[in-house]
């Protein structure tokens, strides 16, 4: 039996996860599951996959979680620490879900006793990308792309020589705002944000479609993860997102990777590896579909996508501000404090004035810096954000 975690258990990538697992419960044995707020469904998924333990990442929920699960012999933890604990149970697969930087110490900690890292969270590569991968290597232990477009280039690159490529293209759908007249942007409201054209997400990275900052923050982790240059790294706007990347190489040809808005199958990909298995996703009908379209992404309307390219040429401690003050950002614009085009201005403050004080360097990371890095770069977005909001 594959022993497995799930970090995350109760968002929408975890919800595909323990979907794709509870079809073949003879086949897992389920260790930890962890969420949030949502505990009348973490103790559901608990018992239906009989899990080992649940934890909920607030201490102010572990006596509802307690209740649910009393009398089930199912071990119940709260708190940032017990996550932490959960990643060090020794399972093979872990499933890294949790949204946002909070994500990174389970997934360090789940590498360092040699479990294989399904990784969900991008956000571990862009404000540590160095760190994790390098705890990877010194483990032995494997990261597997879950973000559609790296598991499409993970896919397109199978027996590949690497060093013929020449160039990776992430296709973006262009989120909710992609044909708005750009005049309009500023008055864009967190529930028109929080819609996307073609994929059913959690409400932060659906908001990061619309604005780019999640294709941005997909740029880094195509560098971080697969060591390719930045010029080698290109974004494409894609409205129907069904191809998700494409690889070209050095004889001309373009490797695409096409299928259904479905994340079950990245998932399922890196659930399975090296096998491939059968999934329960859409068989496309690519005549039924009739076109693709492509379209050349605007950095007037997508500054975002200009700050990642910085990010990637300072690099250092750069990835650990501009996510934190992108999180910070992202708090700011839904509690309507500043405007949706706000939110690129914030980052790019908080970036430049942190790159001024030479507080991005660092020879050799480590997590006490990448946290207090993101610490600072915290309050620096919101300072900037009350700001702004004093000014309009
Ligand atoms: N959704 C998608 O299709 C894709 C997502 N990703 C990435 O996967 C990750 C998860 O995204 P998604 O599933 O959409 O997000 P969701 O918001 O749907 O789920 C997030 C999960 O993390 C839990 N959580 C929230 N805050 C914390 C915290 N501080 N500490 C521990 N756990 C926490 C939530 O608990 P609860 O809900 O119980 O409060 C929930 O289980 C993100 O990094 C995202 O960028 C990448 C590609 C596609
Ligand atoms: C499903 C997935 O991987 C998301 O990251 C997706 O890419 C979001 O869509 P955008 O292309 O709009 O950013
Ligand atoms: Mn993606």
């Amino acid at each position: 039996m594959k022993r497995v975690s799930i970090f995350g258990s109760t968002g929408s990538i975890g919800e595909n996860t323990v979907d794709l697992i509870a079809r073949a419960p003879e086949e897992y044995e389920v260790v930890a599951l962890t969420g949030g707020r949502n505990i009348a469904r973490l103790a559901e998924q608990a018992i239906s996959l009989n899990a080992k333990l649940a934890v909920t990442c607030f201490p102010d929920c572990k006596q509802e979680l307690a209740e649910l699960l009393s009398g089930t012999g199912i071990e119940v933890a709260a708190g940032p620490m017990a996550i932490s604990e959960a990643a060090e149970r020794p399972v093979d697969w872990v499933m890294s879900a949790i949204v946002g930087a909070a994500g990174l110490v389970p997934g360090l900690k789940a590498l360092e006793q040699g479990a294989a890292l399904a990784l969900a969270n991008k956000e571990s590569l862009v404000c540590a990308g160095e760190l994790l991968m390098r705890t990877a290597r010194a483990n032995k232990a494997d990261v597997l792309p879950v973000d559609s477009e790296h598991s499409a280039v993970w896919q397109a690159l199978v027996g590949e020589d690497i060093s013929a490529v020449e160039r990776v293209i992430l296709t973006a759908s262009g989120g909710a705002f992609r044909d708005w007249p750009l005049e309009d942007l500023p008055r864009a409201t967190p529930e028109q944000a929080s819609t996307h054209p073609n994929w059913d997400m959690g409400q932060r990275i659906t908001v990061d479609s619309a604005s780019m900052f999640n294709k941005s923050l997909e740029l880094i982790e195509t560098r971080e993860f697969f060591g390719f240059e930045p010029r080698q790294i290109e974004v494409l706007v894609h409205p129907q997102s069904l191809v998700h990347a494409l690889i070209g190489f050095n004889d001309g040809g373009l490797m695409a990777h096409v299928g259904p808005a479905d994340m079950r199958h990245a998932i399922g990909y890196a659930l399975h590896y090296p096998e491939r298995r059968p999934l329960p996703v859409e068989r496309l009908d690519l005549a039924r579909i009739g076109k693709l379209e492509f379209r050349e992404p605007s950095e007037a309307r997508w500054p975002a996508l200009r700050l990642a390219r910085e990010v990637m040429k300072v690099r250092g401690l750069a990835g650990a501000v501009f996510n934190a003050a992108k999180e910070q950002a992202l708090d700011s614009f839904l509690a309507r404090d500043i405007r949706f085009t706000d939110m690129a201005v914030v980052v790019e403050e908080v970036l430049a004035a942190m790159e001024g004080e030479n507080a991005l360097k660092c020879d050799r990371m480590c997590l006490e810096d990448v946290i207090e890095t993101d610490h600072v770069a915290r309050i620096r977005a919101a300072e900037a954000a009350a700001r702004i909001n004093m000014d309009a």
